[in-house]
C-alpha cells in the first residue's frame, strides 16, 4: 500500500519511481498530473540528503513532461507506529551535522547511481561527505517549474515542511489531520527565504512573525484563514479532490498558466523572476513569423525583410 488515501485506480507509477527509497512518484491513469510523496510516515516525512535528492528528481522528471501540467506534493501515511499523518517534518534532525543535513552510509538511491554512472565523470559529489541544505534547490525548482505545484497536505507541516507548502503555488488541507507548525528556532535553524520571508508575503507581517516567534500550532481551517491554506476538506476527500484539482489545471492553457505562475513570481523575485518572465516572452516571440524571418534572413546571408510586420501597440 502507497497510502491510505492513495487510490491505486487513478494511479499508475512513474519511470523512476522503483529507484526511489524516500519517496513515491505517480502519474495519473487519466490526466496530465503527477504525485509525488514522501515515504518516510514513521518520522512525520522528515526528509533526509537522498529524500532531497529523489524529490530534485521526481520534480526535475516532472518538470520536462509537456502532458504534465500540475504536480501533487504530499506525504504518505500514516505511521505503523501510531498512526499519526504528516506532510513533511522537515530536515531529519538525527542526520543533522555540523553543516547540514549528513548522508548516511549507502544512503544513495539507485536513480542517483544511474545518473552518476550516465554523465560519465564517476561518481559526483552528491552523497558528499558535506552537510547538505538543498531542500533550497527544491524550493527554487518548485517556485521556476513552468507547471502548478499543489501541496497536499495530510497531517503534520512543520519546519522545513513547513516551509515546502509555503512555496507551492497551492495548499490543500485535511480538515481533520492537518497541522501547520514552525519549529525552526526551536531547533536552532531558520529558512530566511521563502519559510519566512515569503510566508509574510502571504499571511502579511504579524502572522508570520507569531507563527515563528509564538511556534503556535494552526489547524487547516486556522490556516486557511490565515491564507496560507487554500481550502481545508475531509480527511478521506483529500486526494480525491487534490486530483479534481489536478484535472481543472490541466483544463487550461499551458502558455497562459506558465505565464501566470511567473508573472506571480515576479514582483517578488526580482533580476530572477524578470529573467524567468522575460525567457518565455521571448519563447513567444521566437514563435513568430517574424522571428523566423530574422533567423532565415542570417542563415541565407542576406538582410531581414521586417517590412510585412506591424509595429503593434
Ligand atoms: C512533527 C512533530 C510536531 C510531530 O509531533 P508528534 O508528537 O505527532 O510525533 P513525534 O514527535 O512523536 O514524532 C514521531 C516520530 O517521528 C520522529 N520525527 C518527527 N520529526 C522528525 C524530524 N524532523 N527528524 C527526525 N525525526 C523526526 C520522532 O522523533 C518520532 O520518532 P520515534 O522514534 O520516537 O517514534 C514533531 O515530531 C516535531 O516537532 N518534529 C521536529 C520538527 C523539526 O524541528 N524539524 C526540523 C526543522 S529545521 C528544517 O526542517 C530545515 C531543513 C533544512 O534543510 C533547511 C535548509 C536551509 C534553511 C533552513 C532549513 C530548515 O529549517
Amino acid at each position: 500500500m502507497v497510502s491510505e488515501l492513495f487510490d491505486p485506480e487513478q494511479w499508475e507509477p512513474a519511470e523512476l519511481n522503483d529507484e526511489f527509497r524516500d519517496i513515491t512518484y505517480h502519474r495519473a491513469v487519466d490526466s496530465g498530473t503527477v504525485r509525488i510523496a514522501f515515504d518516510r510516515p514513521d518520522v512525520r516525512n522528515a526528509f533526509r540528503p537522498g529524500t532531497v535528492d529523489e524529490l530534485y528528481d521526481a520534480l526535475d522528471h516532472a518538470k520536462r513532461q509537456t502532458d504534465v501540467g500540475c504536480i501533487l506534493l504530499t506525504g504518505n501515511g500514516p505511521s505503523s507506529k501510531d498512526g499519526g499523518w504528516a506532510f513533511c517534518s522537515g530536515g531529519d534532525q538525527t542526520v543533522r551535522g555540523e553543516d547540514g543535513y549528513q548522508y548516511e552510509g549507502g544512503e544513495e538511491s539507485e536513480a542517483q547511481r544511474a545518473s552518476e554512472d550516465a554523465s560519465g565523470q564517476g561518481p559526483r559529489a552528491r552523497a558528499s561527505e558535506q552537510g547538505r541544505l538543498h531542500i533550497l534547490e527544491v524550493q527554487r525548482l518548485i517556485r521556476h517549474i513552468p507547471k502548478v505545484v499543489v501541496a497536499v497536505v495530510p497531517g503534520w507541516a512543520v519546519g522545513g515542511g513547513h516551509s515546502l507548502h509555503v512555496v507551492c503555488d497551492l495548499t490543500l488541507a485535511s480538515g481533520e489531520h492537518a497541522k501547520f507548525l514552525q519549529t525552526d528556532p526551536d531547533v536552532a535553524s531558520y529558512d530566511a527565504g521563502f519559510g519566512s520571508a515569503y510566508l509574510a508575503k502571504q499571511i502579511g507581517q504579524k502572522k508570520a512573525r507569531e507563527v515563528f516567534f509564538l511556534g503556535k500550532t494552526y489547524d487547516a481551517d486556522e490556516a486557511a484563514d490565515m491564507g496560507m491554506v487554500n481550502e481545508a476538506v475531509p480527511h478521506e476527500e483529500l486526494e480525491e479532490t487534490a486530483l479534481e484539482w489536478g484535472e481543472r489545471i490541466n483544463a487550461k492553457s499551458p502558455t497562459a498558466m506558465r505565464m501566470l505562475k511567473y508573472a506571480f513570481n515576479m514582483t517578488d523575485d526580482g533580476m530572477v523572476g524578470q529573467q524567468v518572465f522575460a525567457g518565455e516572452a521571448t519563447r513567444l516571440g521566437y514563435m513568430t513569423d517574424e522571428a523566423k524571418e530574422g533567423r532565415d534572413a542570417f542563415v541565407e546571408g542576406r538582410d531581414p525583410d521586417f517590412d510585412d510586420f506591424p509595429w503593434h501597440y
